[in-house]
């Protein structure tokens, strides 16, 4: 018999939490935010130091997100995750009933491994994905013309594209110098064309990534891009390479040059560790590279296991999440990387966050009567001081903050101007922003005053690697994890996908067949002025 999951308002914690979010701590008032507390609410972690004095939590708050956690079992949830539980699940109704494994990508590092099964599998991969770029390095694979592959386009949408691509433009700073990457994602012809004029396709491996093999807009898109090389008088077969589900769709070895797979227990957004990633970031950096990106990741998923929220940034950075938008009512998460290797990070998250936790039904089948997850979103600082940092600011709409920094920059090109180097004004920036949401500054103006009691907080780094980049990605997807089981929601399907593609392939037919008017959708449809 399935254990029964406490939903929050069920806990003695949530009733706490509730008294104290109606006198949170005041940043504001006088030396409330002073040295001592700004150096005491500082967690350790891997690759990253999480800095929240700038939250409005006191050791109370914290004390009571502790109990919070603990009351909902949520360390003990992500290490049954890990070990291979059948997490993504809906009781009393059909769903997925699958394991939740995207952690065993990344646990080939361990003595004794949470999932055996698994494990195997992934390395598995990962010596196909060696093995593949090694015949690449030593010539062993060429084109048709004895040329070496200098060029990978990689195809795919939403988890099989966010990530990689995030992930590759942080990375690509440590890229080899011999070979480029481009994505193609939308279904907008425009976009693959636009990649198309760029690249000599001659040289050109074409990556398509799909778990389910069905795709419509990857499926588009690569019917595209093969046509392109036909036209080019070159063989489909000796560029596509594909990564896909065991007995997909698109599981047919005749029609690619490689195949690399992927498992039901890895979530779509949940993937960028598996096969989707490796294989655009093995080809833009090598091998290695690739084993300090899992590395980073798998430390991180090993400190997640830690009970206290004091000692776990991932589980930290949720309850923190909690409070601000359980309690403190702020609807919306902004995260802003002052980092332009990360610029594409938020939209990964975006995906990662909402598509897991935009859920208003429990794991139990009954609706959600609290908020769960929140709107994420966000660019790159200093960029967004001078666009939406106004609202954030003095707008009636209050946004917690994340902020992520780093000490260094990746690639060290950089001068004094005016007494400071552009990595000095960037951090001076990020930790003045921090400051001025916090404490606010008052001002007879009201147009000039700035309110302040904005929480956030800042992820602090060393500098962006292939090793801290995974274990960054892997603090967000534990973090995003750990709140899914605080709300109880299944944060592992996205049943919310489905109702657009089913009328979506109803207009396609109306089109097809020059239907118009009888449906809703043909309604609209003629409406739009769409033949
Ligand atoms: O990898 P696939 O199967 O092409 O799916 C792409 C994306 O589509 C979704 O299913 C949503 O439409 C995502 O969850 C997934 O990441």
């Amino acid at each position: 018999m399935a254990k029964r999951r406490k939903s929050i308002y069920e806990c003695q914690a949530f009733l706490n939490l509730k008294e104290l979010a109606e006198n949170p701590f005041d940043m504001t008032v006088e030396g409330a935010l002073d040295s001592e507390r700004l150096e005491t609410f500082v967690c350790k972690g891997i690759e990253f130091d999480l800095l929240y004095g700038c939250q409005r939590v006191t050791t109370d708050v914290l004390d009571c997100l502790q109990s919070l956690a603990d009351e909902c079992g949520l360390v003990g949830q992500y290490e049954e995750m890990r070990a291979g539980a059948v997490m993504n699940r809906i009781e009393r109704y059909p769903s997925e009933e699958r394991q939740v494994l995207h952690t065993a990508c990344r646990d080939v590092f361990s003595k004794t491994a949470a999932n055996d099964a698994a494990v195997i599998q992934v390395k598995r991969e990962l010596a196909k994905l060696q093995e593949f770029l090694a015949e690449i390095d030593n010539g062993k694979i060429r084109n048709t013309a004895g040329e070496t592959f200098t060029s990978l386009i990689h195809v795919g949408i939403g988890g099989s594209d966010l990530g990689p691509r995030s992930i590759y433009e942080a990375l690509k700073a440590y890229g080899r110098k011999d070979r480029k990457v481009y994505f193609v994602s939308n279904v907008d012809p425009d976009d693959s064309a636009a990649v198309l004029d760029r690249v000599d396709l001659s040289k050109t491996l074409v990556l398509v990534v799909s778990k389910s093999g069905s795709t419509l807009e990857t499926l588009s898109n690569e019917s595209l891009v093969r046509n392109a090389l036909k036209e080019a008088g070159l063989d489909p077969a000796r560029h596509c390479l594909a990564v896909t589900g065991e007995s997909s769709p698109m599981d047919n070895h005749e029609r690619y040059l490689r195949s690399f797979y992927m498992f039901d227990y890895i979530g779509g957004r949940f993937s960028s560790t598996s096969m989707v990633g490796a294989v655009t970031l093995g080809f833009a950096l090598g091998y290695n590279q690739v084993l300090e990106f899992l590395k980073g990741a798998w430390l991180m998923d090993e400190a997640a296991a830690e009970r206290n929220i004091r000692g776990n940034i991932p589980l930290l950075l949720a309850m923190l999440g909690v409070w601000n938008h359980n309690f403190l009512a702020m609807d919306t998460v902004a995260i802003l990387p002052y980092s332009q290797g990360l610029h594409r990070f938020p939209a990964h998250l975006q995906q990662c966050d909402m598509e897991s936790n935009g859920k208003s039904v429990q794991r139990n089948g009954e609706p959600v009567r609290y908020k769960s997850g929140p709107i994420v979103w966000g660019e790159p600082g200093t960029n967004g001081q001078h666009a939406f940092y106004q609202l954030l600011h003095q707008g009636t709409e209050k946004v917690a903050v994340e902020f992520i920094g780093f000490r260094k920059s990746q690639r060290n090109r950089d001068m004094c101007i005016q007494g400071s180097n552009s990595q000095q004004k960037l951090l001076a920036n990020l930790l003045a922003q921090s400051l001025a949401l916090a404490v606010g500054r008052e001002d007879e103006n009201p147009n000039k005053n700035f309110a302040g009691n904005r929480s956030n907080v800042i992820l602090m780094g060393e500098r962006l690697t292939p090793k801290s980049m995974g274990a960054l990605l892997a603090l967000y997807e534990a973090k995003i994890v750990f709140q899914g089981f605080c709300w109880n929601v299944n944060s592992f399907d996205q049943e919310g996908v489905q109702l657009g593609k089913v009328l979506a392939d109803e207009i396609l037919g109306a089109m097809a067949e020059k239907r118009n008017g009888k449906t809703l959708a043909e309604a609209l449809l003629a409406v739009a002025g769409i033949s």
